[in-house]
């Protein structure tokens, strides 16, 4: 691998590695020429299946009830998006590589037309926001105006090194997932997951215990996932339980359905509680379905805070492996960012966040919005804990804050100077 020996001086740098993954210098090989703020896009690659269960609307030959149907078809855009999320820089670029540390006020917007033959799924437009950058937090909204679907969510993580230098990630933030037309809300919970093979300084992710899908028509889901492991296993491994509500899954066999398989592959299904085997249904095979790619603008039509234009001097540096480059160009923009904040602090201002807002669900009633219910309904903290904590678990113990990032539509809808 080139640049081993630097790799080797990097590997020894995590073992001092405090956490603030922008305060390790990767050497250029590792980094990506893309800003952490692009990969909120993973969420609607797959727009076929994002879309799918818009157009579930009468009774299977099963007589499987509408809204089953629907969260059965959910859970295939779940896993799809799990591909995209976890396996994209792996399958393009050799590794998961080191992303670019989104600025303030970075945006990133695109769509994805409609490829289907029949027109069902219309186009799906992409807003991005780094809404914050001490802690790095990036927001997401995507708006499917043909099927009125909104997908908006955010992200945040924190990173440790383990002992067996691998780095531990937990994910804070959530999905929340609209169909407005059928009145129907899903809230889906982001996995832990540990990034392997650093040492080898061929990095890729493994995604660890369970994420989960609530449905407010009821219908609740448990993904548990699985590595390699030590023992005989798959990578990417996943089992998917699927019940009436979240009190059913205290009780012994009332799985309706249970799904095993690989989230980047091919999984099964099989009713009620027991593993499905390969000789049991198909439920999708992922791999076979077909990611859109993203429209972005050309460059040269992009505004100043426009990821791809803002980054461009550094992913240029990055895919010529200039380090001079990319350290002259990143200082430039990190030094840029600063002469902004000493301004705003002279002005006693801060900076506006542009489509999103912070909702403090604690001065809220509870029906302000979809969330609370589901969380509610799931079982879930709606604190401001990691990703998937359950009500009353200890992380959540002591924690007040129950502010989240939420999209404000109608901002985004009146945007006039960044346009998709
Ligand atoms: C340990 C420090 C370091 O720089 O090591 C370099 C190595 C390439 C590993 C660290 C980086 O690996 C990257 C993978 C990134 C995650 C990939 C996918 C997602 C899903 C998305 O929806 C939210 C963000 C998230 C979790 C990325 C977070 C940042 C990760 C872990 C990068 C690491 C810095």
């Amino acid at each position: 691998m080139s640049g081993s020996s630097s790799w080797t001086s990097f590997v020894k740098s995590l073992a001092s590695y405090n956490g603030d993954l922008a305060s390790l210098t990767a050497p250029p090989f590792i980094l990506a020429p893309t800003s952490l703020a692009e990969y909120s896009q993973y969420w609607a690659e797959y727009t076929e299946l994002l879309v799918a269960p818009t157009q579930i609307k009468t009774v299977g030959e099963d007589k499987e009830p509408v809204e089953l149907q629907r969260m059965l078809a959910v859970i295939r855009w779940y896993l799809a998006t799990l591909k995209s999320q976890y396996t994209s820089r792996a399958s393009t670029l050799g590794s998961e590589k080191k992303p670019l540390n989104p600025f303030l006020g970075e945006l990133f917007v695109g769509k994805w037309v409609d490829e289907s033959d029949d027109g069902h799924i219309g186009e799906t437009d992409l807003a991005i926001e780094q809404v914050s950058h001490h802690p790095p937090i990036t927001a997401y909204g995507i708006e499917n105006k043909k099927n009125n679907i909104v997908l908006q969510g955010y992200n945040r993580i924190k990173a440790s090194m383990s002992a067996t230098g691998s780095l531990n990630v937990r994910q804070f933030g959530h999905s929340i997932l609209e169909f407005k037309d059928l009145n129907e809300q899903y809230l889906v919970t982001l996995p832990h997951l540990h990034l392997e093979g650093l040492l080898v300084a061929a990095p890729f992710i493994e995604l660890e215990q369970k994420s989960y899908i609530q449905s407010s028509a009821g219908y609740y889901a448990t993904i548990e996932f699985t590595g390699r492991g030590y023992f005989y296993g798959k990578k990417n491994s996943f089992k998917a339980k699927v019940y009436k509500s979240y009190e059913d899954s205290l009780k012994k066999g009332k799985e309706l359905y249970t799904i095993t398989g690989q989230w980047s592959g091919a999984s099964n299904i099989a009713k009620g509680s027991s593993s499905p085997t390969s000789s049991d249904p198909l439920f999708v095979d992922i791999s076979k379905q077909k990611a859109q790619t993203l429209q972005v603008k050309p460059i040269e039509k992009q505004h100043e805070l426009e990821s791809r234009r803002a980054w461009a001097k550094v992913a240029e540096g990055i895919k010529t492996g200039d380090m001079n480059v990319i350290h002259a160009e990143k200082s430039k923009i990190e030094n840029a960012q600063r002469e902004l904040r000493l301004k705003e602090k002279e002005a006693g201002t801060t900076w506006q966040n542009r489509w999103y807002e912070q909702v403090d669900y604690s001065k809220l009633p509870e029906d302000h919005d979809a969330f609370v219910k589901l969380a509610k309904l799931a079982n879930l903290s709606i604190k401001n804990v990691p990703s998937s904590t359950l009500k009353g678990d200890s992380k959540e113990d002591g924690v007040t804050d129950e502010t989240h990032w939420r999209f404000n539509r109608a901002k985004f809808d009146k945007e006039t100077e960044v346009l998709i």
